[in-house]
């Protein structure tokens, strides 16, 4: 094989990178064209794993570009890895374990982990990340194992992901790349796609120039072009980016609209005092399985990192009959990349404005303290750290006895569960009933037997103290929100003469 043809192989390679922005604008195009209710609460997509399996043929963002399905992408993408990591601070174990997770997040993308690195040192290197001698090394690695892509544990600068090309002759993404991409492949409402799409688009743009000169010169050094779209003198790299730029516009321009119906259905919520319940936690910890055991709801579970992305909000009923709603939402991740901390900021700040956050930590974890610790972090970001929180440890069935111990020590509000045995799930369910907000207003009313609604309204909104069946009427001794009290008023008894 000559240099040059192993050259201009290694050129397609990383030409093939690039349908990261093809992905984004063919989820746009999707988004447009569907015509969904704009519902935070439809989750109806969430039982058809074989649809998001399946064959979807992604149109190109650019038309010079050849169509490449998405399995034929994900093969030329992240069929096989070997991840990199640099061990900075903490100790080897520290390190170990961050790289456990990146292995675990490679394979949640669909991807075949064939070995894994780890480079001590100071400070990841300007040029290459793992420096070059390192960069040597990982290239014998990535040959003797046959490896077609490189992970690596942080997120890279641009130019470090093409010097670190340079070196290895094999893809290189990093771990912002990689939280994207199972993102971009689990989003399944209108607005959750969107969002992942602009995060995707957002971290392209800067990153464009490297791929795009790998483009350019497949292209036959972007000559042969003829982009009917192309302004005078305008390189194809700028007219990407000038294309992706006006996207992402129309993009934030749909997603605030997207808001607007979202937060009039939780204004809704908000009025009809219904109290809310988010179940927010760390990925995996078990959000989803936890929200089927206490509702009994079909929602996807599944033994992957980010299998939920979209809030799926449930209505429940606590032991003593009370009403609430209860909601997953996307589970958190330890060095979320920023602008994916904004694109979820909605998901949220449903948590903020909740009236009980149960923090759900998978107990069976080496440390599962870092993991509500990474979630906390989230949750003051969003200014979320009024709202009580009761900490659920799951996965006891699974768990070190004296992990379980240890945490139930330094977390007062604390329970350890099993939302796959059902183990203290009662327990739980009565201490959310014991968190909940109670209804503020003692009143006493003779509601008529027309008005039944009113009485089991109470029953749901409220907790009902008394209840006598009179000839009049239901004689009502309950607790209510202001509003049902201003309906009940009228009914009240007039005191006796
Ligand atoms: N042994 C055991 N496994 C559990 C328990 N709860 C959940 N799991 C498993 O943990 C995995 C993740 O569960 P999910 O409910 O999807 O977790 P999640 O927090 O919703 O995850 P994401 O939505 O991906 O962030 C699944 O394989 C579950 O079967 C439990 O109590 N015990
Ligand atoms: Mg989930």
């Amino acid at each position: 094989m000559t240099s040059s043809s192993s050259h201009s192989q290694d050129t397609k390679r990383l030409a093939q990178t690039y349908p990261e922005g093809l992905r984004a604008d063919a989820l746009m195009e999707e988004d447009v064209a569907r015509s969904h209710e704009i519902d935070s609460t439809w989750d109806g997509e969430q039982f058809d794993r074989s649809d998001r399996a399946a064959l979807r043929r992604v149109a190109g963002l650019s038309t010079e570009l050849e169509d490449v399905t998405e399995v034929e992408y994900r093969q030329l993408r992240l069929e096989r890895v070997v991840l990199v990591g640099v061990w900075t601070s903490g100790t080897v174990q520290d390190a170990e374990n961050s790289l456990a997770e990146l292995a675990a997040l490679a394979e949640t993308a669909g991807a075949l982990v064939l070995d894994g690195v780890i480079q001590r040192r100071d400070k990841p290197d300007a040029a290459t990340y793992i420096g070059s001698g390192k960069a040597e090394e990982l290239r014998d690695v990535v040959l003797h194992t046959g490896a077609d892509t490189v992970i690596c544990d942080g997120e890279l600068s641009p130019g470090q992901l093409i010097h670190l090309e340079d070196v290895v002759k094999v893809k290189v993404i990093d771990r912002t790349a990689l939280i994207l991409d199972i993102f971009a492949q689990h989003a399944k409402s209108r607005e959750g796609k969107a969002q992942v799409a602009l995060a995707q688009m957002q971290y392209m743009l800067p990153r464009l120039r490297g791929w795009g000169q790998s483009l350019s010169r497949q292209m036959g050094g972007g000559k042969g072009g003829g982009l009917a779209t192309r302004g005078p003198g305008e390189t194809k790299i700028e007219t990407d980016r000038r294309r992706i730029r006006e996207k992402m516009a129309k993009m934030r321009r749909e997603i605030a609209e997207m808001k607007t119906g979202r937060e009039i259905k939780r204004q809704e919520r908000k009025r009809h005092k219904v109290p809310s319940v988010a179940i927010a936690g760390y990925t995996n910890a078990g959000k989803s399985s936890l929200l089927n055991r206490l509702t009994g709801a079909g929602v996807l579970v599944e033994n992957a990192l980010f299998a939920t992305l979209d809030p799926t909000v449930r209505r429940a009923e606590t032991p003593s009959g009370r009403l609430y709603t209860l909601a997953d939402t996307v589970g958190f991740v330890r060095h979320l990349p920023h602008h994916l901390v904004e694109a979820f900021r909605s998901t949220m700040e449903e948590v903020g404005e909740s009236d009980l956050i149960l923090h759900v930590v998978d107990g069976s974890h080496p440390v599962p303290e870092e993991q509500l610790a990474a979630v906390r972090e989230v949750i003051r970001d969003v200014g979320a750290t009024d709202v009580p929180e009761i900490v659920v440890v799951n996965k006891a069935d699974m768990a070190d006895p004296l992990v379980l111990q240890r945490l139930l020590r330094v977390e007062k509000r604390a329970i350890a569960v099993s939302a796959r045995t059902g183990r203290n799930i009662d327990q739980l369910l009565a201490l959310i009933d014991n968190e909940l907000p109670r209804p503020s207003v003692e009143i006493e009313a003779l509601v008529p037997y027309t008005h039944g609604k009113l009485v089991a309204r109470a029953h749901d909104e409220g907790e009902v103290i008394s209840e006598e069946h009179t000839a009049e009427g239901t004689l009502l001794k309950v607790r209510v929100h202001e509003e049902l009290a201003a309906e009940l008023t009228p009914y009240a008894p007039t005191p006796a003469l």
